[in-house]
């Protein structure tokens, strides 16, 4: 039995002796129950917002059918609790339908490891089996994300809930509007590279976190001011988003009307 194994079996021992001590049952099996946990933890899926933002955990007997690649040809999203997968290129008759267990936007260790410690395999998809060669090397690199740039903090920069800049999330250094253009920048960039990867079939073409990328570099655009690159990258993930999400959910509605707000300010722009 390896580390992770042993680990994994002793969180879900400890589990079963938690709801053993809640439910006071006198016949309860607690091997039953810690291999129900490890069922669970295998097979049910973390149902996010339209901005791929976690909300629960939920099991879908239908969906847990469905294999794991990292360079899926369909994803899984939800419109509230229902699930929906969607394909995001032509899935050719007979061929198998794939999606991503986790986030995709990791290097191949890190996809690697989350993939052993939550659903016990070696992922052996095209992207994984070119762990090391220099692709990989280079899309890690890609990879890597905006990090904090505080002395000594590696945590995450997330905007901060007033929408006036980013926020460390470890050691919460703010971040001013002249750094948010940067930031904005850089997302760009990042972008760019991500889809010119995507064009090279690396990503499979059309990715969600693609396009709420571009959401999210439209929306710093709009909010410094730069209406027409705004509406070019808003245009970008209405593009992606309405495939892997559809047009219905109150998400994409939120996207379109910004995108409409964002173009009527443009012509405005324009016109004056
Ligand atoms: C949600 S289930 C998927 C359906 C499962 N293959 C079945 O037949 O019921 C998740 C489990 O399937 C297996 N699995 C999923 N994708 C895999 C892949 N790409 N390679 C190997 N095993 C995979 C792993 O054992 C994983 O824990």
């Amino acid at each position: 039995m390896s580390d992770i194994d042993e680990k994994q079996m002793i969180l879900y021992a400890q589990m079963a002796n938690l709801v053993s001590l809640i439910l006071q049952w006198p016949d309860i099996n607690l091997k039953e129950i810690a291999e129900n946990f490890s069922k669970l933890a295998c097979n049910a899926h973390t149902v996010c917002d339209g901005e791929l933002r976690p909300l629960g955990t939920g099991l879908y007997p239908v969906i847990s059918i469905i294999n794991h690649s990292c360079l899926p040809n369909a994803v899984l999203v939800f419109e509230g609790r229902t699930a929906v997968v969607r394909a995001i290129q032509h899935i050719p008759i007979g061929s198998e339908v794939m999606i991503s267990y986790i986030e995709t936007a990791g290097n191949t260790m890190t996809r690697q490891k989350a993939l052993i410690e939550q659903y016990f395999f070696n992922c052996a998809c095209p992207r994984c089996v070119k762990m090391g060669q220099s692709d990989d090397v280079i899309e890690s690199a890609i990879l890597e994300g905006y990090r904090c740039k505080g002395e000594g903090c590696n945590g995450f920069m997330l905007r901060d809930s007033d929408d006036k800049g980013f926020i460390c999330q470890k050691c919460g250094l703010l971040r001013d509007k002249e750094e948010v253009r940067q930031i904005a920048n850089e997302i760009k960039t990042l972008s760019n590279k991500v889809e010119n990867l995507a064009a090279s079939g690396v990503y499979g073409g059309v990715h969600p976190l693609l396009g709420l990328q571009y959401y999210t570099c439209g929306k710093l655009e709009w909010f410094l001011g730069e209406t027409y690159d705004a509406v070019r990258s808003l245009t970008k993930a209405a593009d992606i988003l309405r495939i892997t999400h559809g047009t219905n959910t109150q998400f994409m509605k939120e996207l379109l009307f910004k995108l409409e707000e964002a173009r009527a300010e443009a012509c405005y722009k324009e016109a004056s």
